[in-house]
């Protein structure tokens, strides 16, 4: 059987599908790979309480959900769009 760990990923597609590609990235990373997300800031619209649109709820969500998740070490840099950098414990 071959298996698939892959030591970088980046996530920079459509935002609908960003907590999926999150989740997959993660089971197929080994220990010690990154998961990089770019545009976590969405043009600072995230801070905006009336912007409530789904690609902002879904950048917020998994803002959220990397915040809490135990299994990764977080990395943020403001840089352009904002860009997460997690690394796989
Ligand atoms: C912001 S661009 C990023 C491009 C790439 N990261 C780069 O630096 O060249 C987003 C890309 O995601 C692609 N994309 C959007 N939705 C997709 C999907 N559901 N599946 C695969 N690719 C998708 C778009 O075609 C576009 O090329």
């Amino acid at each position: 059987m071959v298996k698939i760990v892959l030591i970088l990923f980046f996530i920079d597609a459509d935002k609908e599908n960003y907590m999926k590609y999150y989740e997959i990235s993660l089971k197929l990373t080994r220990p010690n790979g990154l998961i990089v997300i770019d545009n976590t800031l969405w043009c600072g619209r995230i801070f905006n309480p009336n912007d409530n649109e789904e690609g902002t709820k879904v950048v917020r969500q998994i803002n959220e959900h990397i915040k809490n998740d135990q299994s990764i070490d977080v990395s943020f840099l403001r840089l352009g769009d904002g860009i997460t950098f997690c690394r796989k414990k």
